[in-house]
């Protein structure tokens, strides 16, 4: 799959099935599909989640259902099931492994993401190989019991001008419709969502609404460059 990543960021929906509603999780990944998700990863985690075959045969059917749409997928933490399920890519954390084995592990041609929460782990993780940086949490979130502490919008500014101006960044955690567009103001490619997505009461909705704002900020960016670019000029 040739994709830019960058593009591949803007609405990265992220669910495993603990996180869905009414929904089944291979509905709700098929209506945010629908909705217009450009990227998904497979976060199978959790109490109550799937084990063993279980989790393989979902797996299986939800990167069958990405094919159908040509939209990447990703698989959180596991590099055996990424592997076993092809995967495009494979996202880790500070605390999950090394971002050099992993990478060993994965070839060059997957994606490698990697969790983020100062500059200096940015610096470290584009030093060490990853495609794009996850970045968060933006806002305070019920899914993940031991999320870091809240960073906010603002760091995702102070990576990019720290020397970051364009690598692919992703901002993750409590993003919800109304707080979106801080994410992408501040220099996100993309946001990341859970239960704005999962647990929104139709996922098809949600992810439309979410995939319009990523394209009104996109070309809102456009405009903000093209004045200033104007404004130097004169
Ligand atoms: C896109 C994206 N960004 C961050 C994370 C969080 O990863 P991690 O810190 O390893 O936490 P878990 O998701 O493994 O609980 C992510 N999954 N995706
Ligand atoms: C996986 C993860 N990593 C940082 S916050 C978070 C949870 C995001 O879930 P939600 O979009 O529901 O806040
Ligand atoms: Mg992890």
């Amino acid at each position: 799959m040739i994709m830019k990543i960058g593009d591949a960021l803007k609405v990265y929906f992220v669910m495993g099935s603990t996180n869905c509603r009414d929904l089944d999780p291979e509905k709700t990944l098929y209506e945010a599909l629908e909705g217009g998700v450009t990227l998904f990863q497979f976060r199978e985690k959790g109490v109550g989640c799937l084990v063993g075959h279980e989790c393989i045969y979902l797996g299986n059917s939800l990167r069958k259902l990405c094919k159908q749409y040509k939209v990447p997928f990703i698989v959180n933490d596991d590099i055996e099931l990424a592997i076993e399920l092809g995967a495009d890519g494979v996202h880790i954390g500070q605390d999950d492994r090394d971002p050099l084995l992993t990478r060993k592990q994965i070839g060059h041609d997957k994606w490698l993401g990697i969790s983020t929460h100062s500059v200096e782990e940015a610096k470290q993780a584009v030093k060490d190989g990853a495609n794009y940086i996850g970045v968060g949490p933006m806002y305070s979130t019920k899914t993940k019991a031991d999320a870091h502490a809240v960073v906010g919008p603002e760091l995702i500014t102070q990576i990019r001008t720290s020397g970051l101006s364009d690598f692919p960044i992703v901002g993750i955690g409590g993003i919800t419709l109304e707080n979106a567009t801080n994410v992408y103001k501040a220099g996100a490619n993309g946001v990341a969502i859970i239960s704005g997505i999962s647990q929104a009461k139709s996922p098809e909705q949600a992810a439309a609404a979410f995939r319009k704002i990523g394209e009104d900020s996109k070309s809102k960016s456009l405009q903000d460059f093209c004045s200033k670019l104007q404004k130097s000029s004169q």
